[in-house]
């Protein structure tokens, strides 16, 4: 589980000094669903960089298991992003040159595993989000919806157990959009995953068993006893 406390992150701009993130106090427990909405500037992609361990706050403290992970080293951070968290993004972030599959495989490089259990893993993560059948493709043989589901087989096969999520359908038409959202809450609810997403989606947000609003980089967050089913 998460435990934020305090969390502020400011940024140096020019002579400025713009307020990302205000003191903001979080538990997320192990497989939470919890979207995060708020107008343009708010801090949600910030938030998300903290969780992830891409940036570190300006002061407070961010736990994972107990470990806060503002005070990991570079070499350690970069471990528990490669072994525990699985990242989508609204631009997909694949390589262009490497297939469905290759694109997959990267996500196992670093964690040593052999050649022949990457690409099994690959496979079956593939097939667990409908594109088995397209693994030989390059993403520019494949539409947005089909690149989307390639990074998000990207962020399973490591299985990490918290998945956090950048307007994941925020590059995608309508009908898209809905079937990529369909995916993942199936693999939040199929596999137990902490999931956290950033969206602009209302329908999902909705639904979200959690919904964290950041304003102005202040946290306000609105539980659901019914939501989620
Ligand atoms: N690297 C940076 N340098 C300076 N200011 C930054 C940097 N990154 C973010 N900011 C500022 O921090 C604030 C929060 O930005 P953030 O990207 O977290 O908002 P957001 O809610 O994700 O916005 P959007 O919905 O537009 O993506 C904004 O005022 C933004 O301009």
């Amino acid at each position: 589980m998460y435990r934020l406390t305090g969390v502020t992150k400011t940024y140096q701009a020019k002579n400025r000094t713009v307020p990302a993130l205000q003191d903001v106090d979080l538990t997320i427990e192990d497989g939470d669903l919890l979207v995060i909405q708020g107008p343009t500037g708010g801090g949600k992609s910030t938030l998300l960089q903290m969780l992830g361990g891409l940036d570190r706050p300006t002061s407070g403290s961010i736990e994972l298991d107990g470990v806060d992970v503002a005070r990991l080293s570079e070499a350690k951070l970069t471990r528990l992003r490669a072994e525990r968290l699985g990242f989508v993004f609204q631009s997909f972030n694949l390589l262009p040159t490497l297939s469905a599959q290759e694109n997959v495989e990267t996500a196992l490089a670093p964690l040593g595993v052999r050649a022949a259990e990457r690409r099994a893993r690959a496979t079956s993560a593939l097939e667990s989000v409908g594109l088995g059948e397209r693994a030989g493709h390059l993403p520019s043989e494949l539409s947005g919806g089909q690149q989307q589901r390639v990074a998000i087989a990207r962020a399973l096969v490591k299985e990490p157990r918290v998945i956090l999520a950048d307007e994941p359908t925020g590059n995608l038409d309508e009908e898209t959009r809905d079937d990529i959202m369909a995916l993942l809450e199936g693999l939040w609810k199929d596999r137990g995953l902490t999931f956290v997403m950033v969206t602009h989606d209302s329908s999902i947000a909705r639904r979200a068993p959690r919904l964290a609003t950041l304003k102005k980089g202040r946290i306000s967050l609105r539980e659901s006893a019914t939501a989620g089913g």
